[in-house]
C-alpha cells in the first residue's frame, strides 16, 4: 500500500497542524496565514488569550471545526525545523514516553529565536590597562576574558556583580571597548586543513577508518575504545576534520563542563579557531547565537552537554560521544533520556556517523558491538607513555586507627612522589566532610526534614547539606534532638575530611581539593584544573570530578581511599560502575614520560571485580558481567522501565501503585513482569513520598506501547505525580 505524499508547502488558508510547547499532547489545527508557509516553519499562534511558539508539523488533522479554526499570527524569521529533527523528536518522544511538546521544548531552548536580525552593542576587553585596578574592575575584566564573545551591558554587570558605572568608567579609560555587532554572527571558520599532530600507526589506522565512515556518508556507529591516554581525542578530531571538509556539521558531547576548556584549546590547535559551545553556563545571547547558527550553518562544530543533541543542525554529519559510559549522559530530571542512545537515534535520522569514545565502554555498547550493530576500533597502547601499574593495599593488614583513612603504605608512596617533584592524587568519591553527623549522647543522626536522607557535613561551608534536595542548615553547636552541647561527631570520610588528614600527614605539601561544591563557578573550577596541570599542587584530593579525561602531566600516583565503596549497592550496575571508575581514575597516573602507579585501598583484594580491575582483564570482565546479566534477563539482554510515583501523603501514592500493579494485563500480554509497588530506596524527597514499580520485559518485546496502554488505565491527579524512566540507570 502506498501512502499519499504529505505536502510540505501550504497555501494561505490551508488547514495545518501546529505543535506548540504547551502541554496539550498533540499538534492543534490552524489556518495558514497570508503568503502560506512550509512544514517545519516556526510560527506564533493564538492559544486561548495567549500567543505561543509552535512548529508547523504537517497537514491539519481536522479535529478543530472549520468555524473555530484560527489563523497563524506570524511566521518567525528562523530556519524551518528540518524533517529529520521533527522525525527524531517524534521517535524520541515515543521511546521515552514523553509528551511531544516537552520534546519540542528541548529543541527550542533559545530566547527570542524568531526575532529578526538586528545589531546590538557588546562590550569586549579594550587595548589599555585601567589606570587603577580595583576588585570590581578586575571582576569586569575577568568576566570579559571568560566570555566566548562579547557581553551585553546587562550580562557583564550581572557576571561581574558590578554597577553599570564601573563598566562605563572602564570604557572611558579604554580598558573596555564597545562594539556594534550583528546579534547572531556566524562562528569563525574552522580550517580542517590545519595539520594535526603526527599520529602513531595505531592512531592513524583508527583515524583512517573513521574518516572513511564519514566520507561514505550515511549512518553508522563506531566504538572507539582506547586505553586511558591513548589519544582518542586526536583520533576522533580526524573524523571531525573529514566531516568539516565535506561541509557538514559535527557535534562533540562531553560529560562535564570542566572538561571543555582543555578540549576547546585542542580544537583551536587543530582547526585554527574555537567551535561553538552549548551548556548551562551560556548567557541568553550566546544561546540564541548558537541555536540560530547551527540552524543556518554558521556553526560548523558544536561542543556541548547532552542537550546539544537537540540543536537544529542544518546538516549534521558526525556525532562524537566522549566518555560514552559516563552516567551523566542520563538526564535524571524532567524528560528522562540517555544522551548517548538519543545521539544514535538522531544520527540515524540525520544520516550521520556516531563515534562512541571510551577507555571503559558501557556494557550496552559492548553488547551492541558483539551483536554486530556497532563497529569497533581499538587503541591498545598509550601515546608516548605506559599504562599505570595497578596494586592493591590490603586494609585488613594496615591496622589503621579509627578516624584515619590514609594507610601507611599509601602515605609512604605519596612522600616518595612528592620528594621526586611529582604529583599524587588521593581519590574518594564522596563530597563534603563526613556523610553522617551523630550525637554521642543520644545516638541521634541528623537528617533532612524533607527527605529520607542524612545531612552531610560540609565544613568548608559550615553547613549540613542534603544531597537529595540541596537544602542546608548551619552546622548546629548542640544536638537538635537532646540539646547536649558539643556532642556531635562526624562519622566517616568525605573529600574535605580526607584533605584535613592529608594536610596533617604531609604538612609541607601543597594541597588542591577538587570537588564540584567547592567552586563558586565553572570558571573557577577550570582555573584550578589548569593550575594543577601546571604543577601548582603536590597532592590533589578529589571526587569523581577528577576521574574524567583530565591530563595532569606531573601526576604519577593515584591512591584510591576506598575501592570497595560502590561495590555493594543493590544497583544492577555496581560492578560495572566500580570497574569503570577505578580504571578511569587510575588512568590519570603516568600520562607523560614518568610511569605511574595506582594503589587501591580495599578490604577485599580477592573480590572478583577488584581482581579484574587490578589485572586489567577487560574482555574477561565484560564477558563475566554479560553472562551474569544474560542469566537474569537484565539489560542489555532484557529491558527495564522504572515507574516513580510521588505525592505529599504516603497512602494515596501507595494506592496508585497498587492500582497499577493490579491492572497489569497489558504488560502480561507482552510477557513482561511488574515488581512493586515498594517504597523507593530514598522514600521521601523534598517532602514527597516516593514509591517505585519496576517493569521487566524481554529484549524484543514492544515495551513502550504496552506501558502506554497500562498507564492509561489509571488517572494521576495532582498532587500525585508519575514519571516513567525507560532504561533506568539509577534506582533511588
Ligand atoms: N599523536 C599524538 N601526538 C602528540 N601528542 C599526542 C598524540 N596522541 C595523544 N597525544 C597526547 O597524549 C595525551 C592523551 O591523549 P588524549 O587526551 O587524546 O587521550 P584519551 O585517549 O582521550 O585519554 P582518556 O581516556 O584518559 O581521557 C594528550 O596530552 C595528547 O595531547
Ligand atoms: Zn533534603
Amino acid at each position: 500500500m502506498s501512502k499519499a505524499p504529505i505536502p510540505d508547502a501550504f497555501p494561505e488558508g490551508a488547514r495545518i497542524a501546529v505543535l506548540t510547547t504547551q502541554p496539550l499532547g498533540r499538534p492543534l489545527d490552524y489556518r495558514a496565514p497570508a503568503g502560506g508557509l512550509r512544514a517545519g516553519a516556526f510560527v506564533e499562534v493564538p492559544l486561548g488569550p495567549r500567543k505561543v511558539l509552535g512548529v508547523v508539523w504537517g497537514p491539519g488533522t481536522g479535529e478543530v471545526a472549520a468555524g473555530k479554526l484560527r489563523s497563524v499570527l506570524r511566521v518567525l524569521d528562523a530556519a524551518p525545523m528540518r524533517p529529520e529533527l521533527r522525525a527524531f523528536l517524534e521517535r524520541a518522544a515515543d521511546y521515552t514516553l514523553t509528551p511531544l511538546p516537552a520534546m519540542l521544548r528541548l529543541a527550542t531552548r533559545a530566547p527570542g529565536l524568531g526575532d529578526p536580525p538586528a545589531m546590538r552593542r557588546l562590550f569586549v576587553a579594550g587595548e589599555r590597562a585601567p589606570t587603577r585596578m580595583t576588585d570590581a574592575r578586575a571582576r569586569v575584566l575577568d568576566a570579559l576574558e571568560a566570555a566566548t564573545s562579547g557581553l551585553t551591558l546587562a550580562e557583564l554587570t550581572e557576571a561581574a556583580g558590578v554597577s553599570a558605572s564601573v563598566v562605563k568608567g572602564l570604557v572611558a579609560q579604554g580598558a573596555v571597548a564597545e562594539i556594534e555587532t550583528p546579534r547572531d554572527a556566524p562562528f569563525p571558520r574552522l580550517d580542517p586543513e590545519v595539520r594535526g599532530k603526527p599520529l602513531s600507526a595505531d592512531q592513524a589506522a583508527a583515524a583512517e577508518a573513521l574518516r572513511a565512515g564519514v566520507a561514505a556518508g550515511g549512518y553508522a556507529t563506531t566504538l572507539l575504545k582506547g586505553v586511558t591516554g591513548s589519544g582518542k581525542t586526536e583520533v576522533y578530531l580526524e573524523a571531525v576534520a573529514e566531516c568539516l571538509a565535506r561541509g557538514r556539521q559535527a557535534l562533540v558531547l562531553l560529560p562535564e563542563i570542566a572538561l571543555t576548556a582543555e578540549f576547546l584549546d585542542r580544537v583551536e590547535a587543530r582547526f585554527g579557531a574555537r567551535p561553538a559551545e552549548w551548556h548551562s553556563g551560556l548567557t541568553m545571547t550566546e544561546r540564541r547565537r548558537v541555536w540560530r547558527m547551527t540552524g543556518e550553518g554558521g556553526a560548523q562544530m558544536v561542543v556541548g552537554a547532552r542537550s546539544a543533541l537537540f540543536l537544529p543542525f542544518a546538516d549534521l554529519g558526525l556525532v562524537i560521544v566522549d566518555e560514552e559510559h559516563d552516567s551523566s549522559y542520563k538526564q535524571e530530571e524532567g524528560v528522562l533520556y540517555n544522551a548517548r542512545d538519543m545521539s544514535v537515534l538522531r544520527a540515524a535520522h540525520a544520516g550521520a556517523q556516531v563515534v562512541l569514545a571510551s577507555a571503559t565502554p558501557s556494557l550496552e555498547t559492548w553488547a551492541n558491538v558483539e551483536a554486530g550493530k556497532y563497529d569497533r576500533l581499538e587503541l591498545a597502547a598509550r601515546f608516548g607513555a605506559v599504562l599505570p601499574e595497578m596494586r592493591a593495599i590490603d586494609m585488613r593488614a594496615e591496622g589503621l586507627p579509627a578516624g584515619r583513612w590514609i594507610s601507611e603504605t599509601l602515605a609512604r608512596a605519596v612522600e616518595t612522589r612528592i620528594a621526586a617533584g611529582e604529583q599524587a592524587l588521593l581519590f574518594i568519591n564522596r563530597r563534603g566532610y563526613a556523610p553522617v553527623t551523630l550525637c554521642r549522647a543520644c545516638g541521634h543522626q541528623i537528617a533532612c526534614p524533607d527527605c529520607d536522607a542524612r545531612l552531610v557535613e560540609h565544613r568548608f561551608l559550615k553547613r549540613l547539606v542534603c544531597h537529595q534536595c540541596g537544602e542546608s542548615i548551619p552546622t548546629p553547636a548542640a544536638c537538635p534532638e537532646c540539646g547536649k552541647e558539643e556532642s556531635l561527631a562526624a562519622i566517616g570520610p568525605g573529600v574535605e575530611r580526607l584533605a584535613e588528614e592529608a594536610q596533617a600527614r604531609f604538612p609541607e605539601a601543597r594541597l588542591a581539593v577538587l570537588s564540584s561544591d567547592l567552586f563558586a563557578s565553572a570558571r573557577a573550577l577550570k582555573a584550578e584544573i589548569a593550575a594543577i596541570a601546571e604543577g601548582g599542587a603536590d597532592i590533589v584530593i578529589g571526587t569523581q570530578l577528577v576521574a574524567k579525561g583530565h591530563n595532569f602531566p606531573l601526576l604519577t600516583l593515584v591512591g584510591v581511599i576506598d575501592a570497595d565503596l560502590a561495590l555493594h549497592g543493590s544497583d544492577l550496575r555496581a560492578a560495572e560502575r566500580t570497574f569503570q571508575l577505578m580504571r578511569q581514575v587510575a588512568g590519570r597516573a603516568g600520562r607523560k614520560e614518568k610511569p605511574g602507579v595506582a594503589m587501591l585501598q580495599t578490604h577485599q583484594p580477592d573480590h572478583p571485580v577488584i581482581r579484574a580491575i587490578l589485572a586489567g582483564d577487560e574482555e574477561g570482565f565484560w564477558r563475566a558481567e554479560a553472562a551474569a546479566r544474560q542469566a537474569t534477563g537484565m539489560p542489555p539482554y532484557g529491558r527495564l522501565a522504572g515507574i516513580i510515583l510521588s505525592g505529599p501523603e504516603p497512602e494515596p501514592v501507595f494506592q496508585l501503585g497498587q492500582a497499577l500493579a493490579r491492572a497489569d494485563g497489558p504488560l502480561r500480554r507482552i510477557g513482561a513482569e511488574v515488581w512493586g509497588p515498594a517504597p523507593a530506596p530514598i522514600a521521601r524527597i523534598r517532602g514527597r513520598h516516593r514509591v517505585r514499580l519496576l517493569v521487566k520485559a524481554a529484549k524484543g518485546a514492544p515495551l513502550q506501547p504496552a506501558l502506554s496502554e497500562w498507564l492509561a488505565q489509571v488517572e494521576v491527579k495532582a498532587p500525585l505525580r508519575l514519571a516513567v524512566d525507560i532504561d533506568p540507570q539509577s534506582f533511588f
